[in-house]
């Protein structure tokens, strides 16, 4: 399997894969887009930064694209639901540049106090300024930090070892997290109007596309210090510009831009009290090895069918997690599969629901399982826990699921119910049973049942009536087809009944046909799970 590795990254990372059996390296840098267009026709995994762009384009001309690795956290130069909705895994590395990135911010926030790139400048044009180039204390100064994850993080720990005082916006965090960082947990407004400095942390996204704006910069004290190393576009920089021009912004420290690379004339490059540098917040030796290794080894996984670790556009489960989840996933794809083939073609919803101990787990990936099931009679093989909820919202589909802590049964209960828009509907709920945690189905259209959910099942509904279960187990003996197990449910004697058959092979259409024409029979379904 070949592997483009389109922006440069560690030497260690691309040795690794070169050595792994099976799979072959392709590294072309700088490539203009159209080399790309040419570059991905036949590769299985690409390796990228922030430069090159895989576009919906570049991914519709590379039929045969498993993986898009990103060495680094930021994948905007990604088309995530393209991938999605190909099935492709895209990942990243979130935290091999996180020390690398907080200390260069860290050093724009002391070139915001102390303006040392410009004496510097200075000095180097033979000058000895002493007057021009004083500066300020961050000592009980309070930084504003916006976004407190794992950058704003280690950030905010930086500046309380100088003496800052910390306060921070971050309307996802629990206020639990920023008081461990004793960092005070604040509303964005009030962030700006006590913050001496403050730095941006976020993702770029339609929220946080221009968050610090004229508007907001109106609320900041006078003289604020504002840093951006996390993505371009954050603040806006007409607004910020404007802002330096007026002294409502004494100084700023830019890594990243709103057009990368920044244009040759932008007045950010002469305006003084700025120091910018080009995007260089994961350029360390150490950031640089770590995330290369660490994108090697996923992409590599992934082609080598192991785990899946660091997805953006799936649960990322690691063996611990696989092997607890692992029987759940198993189950619920059953389940999936034998609600789509037994209810109604077309459904408006389909609901699922948690109960007991499965609860208390991560329950994404037994989600994921569910709907790929559900799905693997109706698109086949491009079904995958990547796309399989994008592909059920494309077939107008709602999702619902709940975690539900009434009391049941048993110890942990699966349900899934399929739901068609006349309000018709299908379900079926499934447990883990023993040490190796076997799938059951316990639970068929409100029936209770216990069948092992795998191989070949005939669903019988009929009339509650001496001889059925003779009928049924001779039609299929003469038809060669031998059962595993069956299981039979009856609410009232002499009413509807349900059998569950486990059969070794498929029967006939004619076996089918003869089943369905049986006057006492309701429903004969065979299903494959
Ligand atoms: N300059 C560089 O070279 C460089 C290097 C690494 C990362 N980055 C960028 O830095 C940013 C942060 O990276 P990270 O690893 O800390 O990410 P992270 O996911 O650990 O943290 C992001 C935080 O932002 C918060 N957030 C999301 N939306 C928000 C909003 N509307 N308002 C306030 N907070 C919000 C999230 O809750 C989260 O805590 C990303 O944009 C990443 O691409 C830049
Ligand atoms: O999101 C990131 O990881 C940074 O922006 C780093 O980008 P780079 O890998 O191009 O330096």
């Amino acid at each position: 399997m070949k592997i483009l590795v389109a922006d440069k990254v560690s030497p260690k990372g691309v040795e690794y894969l070169r050595q792994q059996p099976g799979l072959s390296v392709i590294e072309a840098y700088g490539s203009s887009p159209e080399q790309v267009l040419e570059l991905v026709r036949d590769v299985h995994a690409i390796i990228v930064r922030s430069e090159t762009k895989i576009t919906a384009e570049v991914i519709a001309a590379a039929p045969l694209l498993k993986v898009v690795g990103r060495a680094g956290v930021g994948v905007d130069n990604v088309d995530v639901e393209a991938a999605t909705d190909r099935g492709i895994i895209v990942m990243n590395t979130p935290s091999g540049n996180t020390i690398a990135t907080a200390e260069l911010t860290f050093t724009h926030i002391l070139c915001g106090a102390r303006p040392v790139p410009q004496a510097a400048a200075s000095m180097r044009e033979g000058r000895w300024d002493r007057k021009n180039f004083s500066g300020g204390e961050l000592f009980r100064k309070t930084l504003g930090v916006v976004g407190l994850g794992r950058i704003g993080g280690e950030v905010a720990k930086r500046a309380q070892a100088f003496g800052m005082r910390t306060i921070a916006y971050d309307p996802y965090l629990a206020p639990s997290r920023a008081k461990a960082m004793q960092v005070e947990g604040v509303s964005l407004d009030e962030l700006l109007a006590r913050s001496d400095y403050i730095t941006v942390h976020m993702p770029l996204t339609e929220a946080t596309h221009h968050m610090i704006d004229e508007a907001a910069l109106a609320k900041c004290k006078r003289g604020v210090r504002l840093f951006n190393c996390a993505r371009g576009g954050i603040i806006k920089e007409a607004a910020l510009i404007a802002g330096l021009q007026s002294g409502q912004v004494a100084a700023a420290g830019l890594d990243v831009f709103e057009d990368e690379p920044l244009a040759k004339d932008s007045p950010l490059r002469s305006l003084p009290g700025v120091t910018l540098t080009p995007h260089l917040g994961a350029s360390t030796a150490e950031a640089q090895e770590s995330v290369g290794i660490e994108v090697a080894e996923q992409i590599a996984d992934v082609l080598q069918g192991g785990v899946i670790r660091n997805a953006v556009n799936m649960p990322s489960l690691d063996a611990a997690a696989l092997k607890i989840l692992g029987p759940y996933m198993e189950l619920g794809q059953s389940l999936g599969a034998l609600v789509q083939q037994l209810g109604p073609k077309q459904i408006a919803s389909l609901n699922i629901t948690y109960w007991g101990r499965v609860v208390d787990l991560d329950a994404n990936a037994i989600t994921r399982a569910i709907q790929r099931g559900f799905l693997r009679q109706i698109s086949g093989e491009t079904i995958n826990y990547v796309n399989a909820p994008v592909a059920l919202k494309r077939l107008g589909v709602q999702s619902k699921v709940l975690k539900s802590t009434d009391e049941v049964d048993y110890t942990e209960l699966i349900s899934v119910e399929a739901v068609a828009p006349d309000g018709s509907s299908a379900a079926a709920k499934g447990t883990l049973v023993g040490k190796t945690g076997k799938s059951r189905v316990v639970e068929i259209n409100n029936r209770e049942v216990e069948v092992e959910a795998v191989g070949k099942l005939l669903i019988i509904e009929n009339h509650d009536q001496p001889g059925m279960i003779g009928y049924v187990g001779s039609l299929l003996g003469r038809d060669g087809v031998n059962i595993a197990n069956m299981s039979l449910s009856r609410m009232e004697p002499g009413q509807t009944a349900l059998m569950v058959i486990n059969l070794d092979s498929e029967p006939s259409a004619a076996t089918r046909a003869e089943l369905k024409g049986n006057p006492a029979i309701k429903l004969a379904k065979f299903v494959q799970i």
